[in-house]
């Protein structure tokens, strides 16, 4: 399929909101713009600006429906993310960050405070799809269209995307089953969110499964069919995911910081662990084959 139908595209400031849904990208950067070309499924769908995401605050909270979950402990916390940050930065040399990982396994929530602290801004690959095909859902874009063509649709997204630089990316939870995609993140470097299935169904269940067309059973209780369709979809990717340089495992962070569930680690937490382990990645990779700077 043939590319279509152009993005304009602002970055803006990026805010830590609870989810993808409010906007599709947002720029912790200065402000620059860049023009998307999407291919196939766009076709039909006029050029879209995406909407700002919210300003972030240094210090502030995620909405969950059981009330207030911190995103920082404390300010030591937020400093420590700022110095992971600053090391990591050089290194990086402008290269883009794909987040991969389960459906619910906090891409969005991480990837935005990357693209915060990092100066970089912030896409979600499922909203630049819903933009481009012009639905307002991922939901709406499998049952109208196909999954395929939604996977389609992903593909061309990740392309025009890789051909970028300071990008922080959530992607679709299914994106990693396509060795085409992975031509495209190889661009950049990947992290994997690797979170127990229980948790993740358990993050699912409080918002429902109606927005997650894979999981969508009206027969079960959302936790059970979350939980049911995951443990599935882990089996059949688990290949796939492993195929991403960096893996942040939720547990083994919350086993290292004397946590008895993974539910007490922050998104700052994670957001540190994935930071230390690119410093680590660029650092090995650097010191194997020359620096890191093929971009
Ligand atoms: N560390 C965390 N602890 C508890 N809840 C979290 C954490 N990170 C994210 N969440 C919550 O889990 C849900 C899913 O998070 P998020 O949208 O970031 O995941 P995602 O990987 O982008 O999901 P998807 O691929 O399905 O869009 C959200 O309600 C979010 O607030
Ligand atoms: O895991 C998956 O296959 C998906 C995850 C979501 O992010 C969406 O990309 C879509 O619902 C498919």
């Amino acid at each position: 399929m043939e590319a279509a139908a152009g993005l304009a595209m602002q970055s803006r400031a990026v805010g830590p909101g609870p989810g993808r849904r409010s906007g599709a990208l947002g720029g912790a950067g200065p402000a620059r713009a860049a023009s998307l070309r999407v291919g196939g499924p766009a076709a039909a769908a006029p050029a879209l600006r995406a909407r700002a995401a919210r300003p972030v605050a240094p210090l502030c909270c995620v909405q969950t429906s059981r009330g207030h979950q911190s995103l920082h402990n404390s300010v030591d916390e937020a400093l420590l993310l700022k110095r992971k940050a600053e090391e990591v930065q050089f290194e990086l040399n402008g290269r883009c960050i794909y987040l991969v990982g389960m459906m619910g396994s906090g891409k969005s929530t991480v990837g935005k405070i990357l693209a915060e602290v990092l100066g970089y801004s912030y896409f979600d690959s499922d909203s630049l799809v819903e933009q481009a095909v012009g639905m307002p859902s991922v939901a709406q874009i499998f049952k109208v269209h196909s999954e395929a063509f939604f996977r389609d649709s992903e593909s061309s997204v990740l392309r025009d995307l890789s051909s970028m630089h300071r990008l922080v990316v959530a992607t679709g939870g299914g994106a990693v089953i396509r060795p085409v995609n992975w031509r495209y993140m190889k661009k950049g470097l990947s992290i994997m969110l690797d979170v127990p299935l229980d948790a993740l169904a358990k993050r699912i269940a409080q918002v429902g499964t109606a927005s997650r067309p894979l999981l969508d059973q009206p027969s079960a209780d959302p936790y059970t069919a979350a939980f049911t369709k995951l443990s599935v979809l882990a089996e059949q990717r688990g290949d796939a995911y492993a195929n991403a340089d960096v893996r942040v495992s939720l547990e083994e962070l919350a086993a290292k910081k004397g946590h008895d569930d993974v539910s007490q680690l922050t998104p700052t937490d994670i957001a540190v662990e994935a930071l230390q382990k690119i410093k680590n990645f660029v650092t090995e990779h650097s010191m194997a084959s020359g620096p890191f700077d093929d971009l």
